[in-house]
């Protein structure tokens, strides 16, 4: 699904007045009628107490136009204009002078702290107070505002976006509101996705409000979200006369001495990706471990019999090659990899131990091949790319770095986010149960696997965290997010493949 920003949305609604010849006021009504909609269906006509917080832009305008019909359909509202500005929109006063037909009790201005209302538990809050607009802090006493209705414990519908929360910029020091639910008009927005405003966001849902299907069509986002449909269309299907040559050769280079585990989970990600081929190079301590826990999988070691790898050579030409998990960033390591890396032409995946070795030795980026996948955790990303002030700062210091060293930047998080030519691929499966040791080298495993069987680097890091993480979901049925484990990733891993062309139950 694409994730258009701010900019788009207003040229989405431009094109949607052009091409049906309609006045601007026409999509507020069509917004705040499928808002109505979406509520009422719920509700059902209980008299529960509504209180509807209007801005004074066009997001307040589709508040008002939502308490018209609240009102049309004789709920017990309360409407109020947050007057954080005299410029009201000019669709919001078509929205007021239409509220005004059908009710005499006027909405309520509220102008300071001293005006706020109480707001019960029972009731339910509908947040009109700022949408995309949204571009400095709210004033203090508007904030106040945003407090009260959070510690209320009421049950909070955010209308378009949660107010206070800027789109695709981050506001600093503001408040935002922590909705029940954020019903957010024709497409989700980025900020949903980012873990410093994601957070706030526990469930929401996209109203379709029909703007004009040729831009929708046509429009190109920076951003979209990857989901069974987008995952389907990557998936590619077994041929009847194929073998294992077919689906590559994957070799981990994994483990050391205490972490052959991450040389166990990173091969059990490959090889229930689908390789043809997995080949395990660890040191030697890790050869009988891997050989007596994953029969599977083929296992080098490297001629010394240290802790570490302390070289890594083989006679071997796989189809690609996953280097990281587990390998510990001893001198010795990092001279070993330098000089893999200097020779090597496979195309690479690189995670954990490796990408903390790039880090610490910038000079061996220049030796990575063209497309290949790095999958930092946020704190990798941050020994990589340095600091950033933000979550949008962060992609686009993560988008300027893929760019310079063309290769497939996986930003792994709640919301994983895989970054390349100037794109956000935003994955949408996944839960709490994966922040767990090993699910990373899991990751790794899948993405290299996937890379074996002939998907590009870019789609193999969509679909595989797209897999990864669909597989925890379909797991914690099972198992509960606390009970999931690396290993059960893959072990559901086939699930999840299952799941990209299930069809959905019957009602009998
Ligand atoms: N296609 C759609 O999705 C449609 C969405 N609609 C709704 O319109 C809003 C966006 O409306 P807009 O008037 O542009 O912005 P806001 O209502 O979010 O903000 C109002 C206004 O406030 C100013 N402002 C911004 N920050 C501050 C601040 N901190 N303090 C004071 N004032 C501030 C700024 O100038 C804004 O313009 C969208 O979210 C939907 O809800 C349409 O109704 C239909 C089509
Ligand atoms: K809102």
């Amino acid at each position: 699904m694409k994730i258009l920003s701010k900019e788009q949305v207003y040229q989405a609604d431009k094109a949607t007045e052009n091409a049906e010849n309609i006045p601007s006021y026409n999509l507020m009504e069509r917004a705040g009628g499928y808002a109505f909609e979406f509520m009422h269906q719920r509700l059902q006509g209980q008299p529960v107490p509504v209180k509807i917080f209007c801005g004074i832009g066009n997001n307040g305008g589709d508040g008002l136009v939502i308490a018209r019909y609240f009102v049309e359909h004789q709920y017990p509202v309360d409407v109020y204009v947050v007057n954080y500005s005299d410029n009201r929109s000019k669709d919001f006063l078509l929205a007021l002078e239409e509220l005004k037909k059908v009710t005499r009790k006027w909405p309520q201005v509220l102008k300071s702290e001293d005006d706020l209302p109480q707001i019960n538990r029972e009731d339910l809050v509908v947040d009109c107070i700022f949408g995309i607009g949204i571009n400095r802090p709210a004033p203090k006493w508007v904030q106040q505002l945003f407090v009260n209705i959070n510690q209320s414990g009421a049950y909070t519908v955010a209308i378009d976006v949660p107010s206070g929360m800027g789109v695709d910029v981050y506001i600093k020091d503001s408040e935002v509101i922590k909705p029940t639910i954020v019903l957010s008009f024709q497409t989700p927005k980025l900020a949903f996705f980012l873990p410093q405003s994601g957070k706030y966001i526990n469930n929401w849902t996209v109203l379709d409000i029909g703007l004009d299907r040729n831009f929708m069509n046509s429009v190109q986002t920076q951003a979209q979200l990857i989901d069974k449909a987008e995952a389907q269309q990557m998936y590619k299907p077994r041929t009847k006369f194929s073998h294992k040559g077919t689906y590559g050769h994957a070799l981990l280079i994994t483990g050391s001495y205490g972490k052959t585990g991450a040389a166990v989970l990173s091969c059990k990600g490959a090889l229930s990706s689908g390789a043809g081929l997995v080949t395990a190079y660890t040191t030697q301590h890790g050869l009988p471990i891997l050989q007596s826990s994953l029969p599977e999988a083929m296992v080098l070691a490297d001629r010394y019999n240290g802790k570490y790898l302390e070289e890594i050579q083989f006679d071997l030409a796989p189809t690609v090659i996953g280097v990281g998990p587990g390998l510990g960033t001893e001198k010795i390591t990092q001279q070993a990899l330098k000089t893999f890396l200097k020779a090597n032409k496979i195309p690479l995946v690189v995670d954990a131990d490796a990408l903390n070795i790039l880090s610490e030795n910038q000079e061996f980026l220049e030796f990575l091949p063209k497309y290949s996948v790095l999958t930092p955790h946020p704190k990798e990303l941050e020994r990589l790319i340095g600091t950033w002030e933000d979550d949008f700062e962060k992609l686009k210091k993560a988008e300027a770095f893929s760019k310079k060293y063309n290769c497939v930047l996986v930003l792994k998080d709640a919301h994983t986010i895989t970054v390349f030519d100037g794109k956000y691929y935003v994955n949408n499966t996944g839960n709490p149960g994966l922040a767990t040791g090993g699910s990373g080298d899991v990751l790794t495993g899948i993405i290299t696997g996937l890379m074996a069987q002939g998907y590009d680097a870019l789609t193999a890091a969509i679909f595989g965290v797209y897999l990864h993480g669909k597989a925890a979901d379909i797991a914690i049925n099972h198992t509960a997010y606390e009970g999931l484990t690396a290993s059960m990733i893959t072990e559901f891993l086939g699930q999840a493949y299952l799941d990209l062309f299930a069809q959905p139950e019957q009602k009998q």
